[in-house]
């Protein structure tokens, strides 16, 4: 059996474009800092990722609802870096064949592009894209319709049963959330030349990359000033799906349905499909036998995110 530490955290670009007050930025470094000592400590010999993509990667020609990656670089969107991820391409095919055979439908990448969603993570917690072999899962959170919370935590536990059976010191992350609605578009609402981009919005050049940017921190400026349409943080939504995860209440967390979650917590709430994920995987991996704990929960309208943290270790 495989010996697994599960790390959750939100991304949010807006770091260093917009931010909090010092001591916010500063007790939010603080608990990534312990996060990564502890991934320092547990020194993985492998890393799986589940994160979402924000159209960097992944758009509307052809939109999986997950996707692994055998082989994938980082765009390198806002302060993340561009370039290559160590990808060990034997063992995402060996976890591909896995979850297939699992009757998960999971798409597969031999040429995957990640984002913030994948790279900040990676990046914040072991100091560079590169330091560990690293499995990146992508689950579509932005691009209706969605799956299910309970279709999510099945591919978790897909993925933390290979996990279970490789014999390889393995760090779970999940990537993302928690309530937040950024001004992510969505087809429904999109005008030509905005569905064009969700379409094939692929490697855009620096001036439109850096034009996108520029709104997002102009509509995080406006929502911190309380000027701003997107949807409210919502902290009681956020700090009871944590309370679930940390309880291991599938049966409530299967229970969540996609309509109720855009409403009550934001469009890119869906984000959190990617903690359900991996802390099924942490469930399967070490067969039930694992304590989760809140690390760290802050509504942090500059950052446009319910901004949290959650770690679970084998028991
Ligand atoms: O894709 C963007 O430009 C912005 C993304 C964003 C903003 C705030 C919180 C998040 O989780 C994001 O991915
Ligand atoms: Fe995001």
């Amino acid at each position: 059996m495989s010996a697994v530490l599960l790390q959750c955290l939100s991304h949010t670009p807006l770091k260093g474009y917009v931010d909090p007050q010092p001591e916010v930025v500063e007790e939010v470094a603080r608990m990534v800092a312990a996060q990564r000592a502890e991934v320092e400590a547990f020194d993985p010999e492998l890393i799986v990722l589940f994160a979402p993509d924000h159209y960097n990667g992944f758009f509307l020609d052809t939109m999986p609802q997950f996707c692994i990656g055998t082989a994938a670089t980082s765009v390198g969107d806002y302060m993340t870096s561009a370039g290559p991820l160590p990808v060990p391409r034997e063992i995402a095919e060996a976890c591909a064949e896995h979850v297939v055979a699992a009757d998960i439908d999971l798409a597969i990448s031999y040429r995957m592009l990640v984002d913030h969603g994948f790279a900040q993570p990676i990046e914040e917690l072991t100091g560079s894209l590169d330091r560990y072999p690293v499995i990146p899962i992508f689950i579509n959170s932005v691009a209706p319709p969605l799956v299910s919370f309970r279709r999510a935590r099945q591919l978790g536990e897909a993925v933390g049963e290979f996990i279970r059976g490789l014999g390889k010191r393995t760090l779970i992350l999940g990537s993302g959330g928690l309530s937040h609605n950024p001004p992510v578009p969505q087809m429904a609402t999109a005008t030509a030349e905005v569905a064009e981009r969700l379409i094939a919005g692929r490697n855009p050049g620096p001036e439109a990359r850096d034009a996108r940017q520029q709104r997002t921190i102009a509509a995080a400026t406006s929502f911190a000033a309380g000027t701003s349409p997107l949807h409210p943080l919502n902290p009681a939504w956020d700090e009871a799906f944590m309370d679930n995860l940390v309880r291991q209440d599938w049966t409530a967390l299967d229970a969540y349905g996609n309509a109720a979650i855009t409403e009550a917590a934001g469009a890119s709430a869906h984000e959190v499909k990617t903690w359900v994920a991996a802390n099924a995987a942490m469930n399967a991996a070490t067969g039930g036998h694992y304590r989760a704990e809140a690390r760290y929960y802050k509504a942090i309208p500059e950052w446009i995110a319910g901004f949290a943290a959650l770690t679970g270790v084998a028991v």
